[in-house]
């Protein structure tokens, strides 16, 4: 893979996105050297040769950092400020990330042309989904569905590794997409952030199909969104960029959702658990882990019962979004139906049984909407017992979820034990207390037990015969943030099993 220097020029200039070009302490709109190939993209100064494109970008970019990189022999580096530094060329741009963007997807001869793009957002939900929609795809195209998610990536549809943002940044988006399409894969369903749109990520990328699942209020704090006008507003610039949209008619606002879709006149179809006004609807069906799909006018013809492999009333909702979305895609309705029995989602929902038979859910709900749907569905299917909870919040980002916490316990646990989460830079002492200050109500039992693996063993063997004990937030992550480190950990799910086994 390549890029030229004219090209480059071209692009730029195309996009408005070309300030100027520095070149021996002079400035040109015009490339001012003979033109050259690159063969490498980079934004870590860590990470070039003589050969590569070099960004820099980012709240933190330093330029030591560009500086140490011309010592490693850069000669070309991207810019939004000319650096008074000893490179053979700066090429100075209006917005680093839009100009990554359109420079990466040159650089990897445009992917996602070679592949059909399956994006979903929404608050809670978008893994399960993209989970449920490669189980189905992959019965389809033989198990050629690549997949960008928040926890496990695969380009060759079958080996994953694990991811470190939901959405990477554009030139690890380009990378691997055309490694996918190395592999063979046919296509790619990926999860949007807010974050994505906010800091260009996704800039001039059009997905085939966009989906718009829920919105609540989260991510909202310094390094994510100031309000939650600006989070829902980066959420819908996917209407913008998708051929057709899916969204959830029980959406907050929704109208809002139909009406931007309407102007740009993207093809719409709506869902709902249930709204019959929507084009499909959910009934629930003859077990926990069936339902239904109804519709007055079944254009798309998928209206049938499906099985789920997974509890909770809101995975039918991902379900039938991703249904949707397949068979826009023309997966047959046997198809779906064989993929979704099949499909499981490391980390959410997963049941144990304890030797006296008190049940075990280890489930990635770390949200007020997800907190809350998880512990009603437990509360409904085991009415009999306590609910006991393990749960922690995550430090420097997303801090209202300690309140959210503390009232969504308030009514749902009868015991609460209070423990980390990727506390980052924060004490998750502070955290716990935090929470607790929130939950008001005097019947929860509660304990603070920092270490996360201590936590869920005093849950796991508190419980009864009848309690059930919920560990919520880190499903089956293997690591927890703790001062700028990935500091790893067994994960809910192997503690959880490990202990019952024991
Ligand atoms: C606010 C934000 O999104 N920040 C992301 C962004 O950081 P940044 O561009 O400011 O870069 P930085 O990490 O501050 O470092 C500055 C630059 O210096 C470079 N560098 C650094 C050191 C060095 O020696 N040499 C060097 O060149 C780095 O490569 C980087 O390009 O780009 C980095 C990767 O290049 C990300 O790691 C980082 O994500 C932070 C850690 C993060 O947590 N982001 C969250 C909020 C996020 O994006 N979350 C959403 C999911 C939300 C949801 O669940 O819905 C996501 O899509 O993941
Ligand atoms: N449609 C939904 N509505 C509400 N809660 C949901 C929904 N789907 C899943 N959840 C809950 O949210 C948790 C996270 O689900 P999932 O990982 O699929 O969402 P996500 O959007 O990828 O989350 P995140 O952005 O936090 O990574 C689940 O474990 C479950 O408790």
């Amino acid at each position: 893979m390549t890029i030229s220097l004219q090209q480059i020029e071209q692009l730029l200039k195309e996009n408005k996105l070309l300030k100027e070009f520095t070149h021996e302490n002079s400035w040109h709109y015009d490339l001012p050297i003979e033109n050259k190939t690159l063969t490498h993209l980079s934004y870590d100064s860590r990470n070039v040769t003589s050969e590569t494109l070099f960004f820099c970008k980012g709240a933190s970019f330093k330029e030591e950092y560009l500086m140490s990189a011309l010592t490693e022999g850069l000669q070309i580096y991207v810019s939004e400020i000319p650096f008074d530094v000893d490179a053979h060329l700066g090429i100075i741009v209006t917005d680093i990330r839009k100009a990554m963007a359109i420079l990466s997807m040159a650089f990897y001869d445009y992917p996602q042309s070679k592949l059909k793009l399956v994006a979903f957002t929404g608050t809670k939900g978008k893994t399960t989904s993209a989970y449920f929609l490669k189980y189905m795809l992959d019965e389809y195209n033989n198990q050629k569905t690549a997949m960008f998610s928040t926890m496990n990536s695969t380009l060759d549809g079958k080996t994953y590794f694990k991811s470190h943002l939901t959405t990477p940044e554009s030139l690890d988006l380009y990378r691997m997409m055309n490694e996918a399409v190395t592999n063979g894969m046919t296509h790619l369903v990926m999860e949007v952030s807010s974050q994505a749109y906010k800091l260009n990520r996704v800039y001039q990328l059009t997905f085939d199909i966009g989906i718009f699942l829920n919105i609540s209020p989260d991510h909202i704090s310094p390094i994510e969104h100031p309000t939650f006008d600006d989070y829902y507003y980066c959420k819908r610039q996917l209407i913008h960029h998708s051929k057709q949209f899916i969204v959830n008619l029980d959406t907050r606002n929704v109208q809002l959702i139909l009406e931007e879709a309407q102007n740009s006149q993207i093809p719409t179809v709506t869902y709902s658990a249930t709204n019959k006004q929507a084009n499909y609807h959910w009934e629930k069906g003859s077990t926990s882990t069936s339902f239904e799909v109804k519709s007055n006018q079944d254009s798309l013809n998928l209206c049938a019962t499906y099985e789920l492999g997974l509890m909770g009333d809101f995975n039918k909702d991902n379900a039938l979004a991703s249904i949707i979305a397949a068979r826009l895609l023309d997966v047959p309705i046997e198809t779906c139906q064989k993929g979704l029995k099949k499909a499981t989602v490391p980390g959410r929902m997963e049941q144990l049984i304890q030797k006296n038979g008190s049940k075990v859910y280890i489930d990635y709900a770390h949200n007020k909407v997800s907190l809350t749907n998880l512990l009603s569905f437990a509360k409904q299917e085991h009415h009999d017992g306590r609910i006991i909870t393990v749960i922690g919040s995550t430090g420097d980002k997303a801090i209202s979820r300690r309140k959210d916490f503390g009232e969504v316990l308030n009514d749902y646990t009868d015991v609460a034990i209070l423990t980390s989460d990727d506390p980052g830079n924060e004490h998750p002492h502070d955290i716990a207390k935090e929470i607790s200050r929130y939950i008001v109500n005097d019947s929860v039992e509660q304990h603070i037990e920092l270490d996360r693996e201590t936590a869920i063993k005093k849950a796991l063997s508190m419980a009864t015969s009848q309690d059930t004990v919920i560990i919520a937030g880190k499903g089956r992550d293997l690591y927890q943030k703790i001062a700028g480190e990935d500091v790893a950990y067994a994960g809910d799910f192997t503690i959880a099993e490990r202990t019952i086994n024991e």
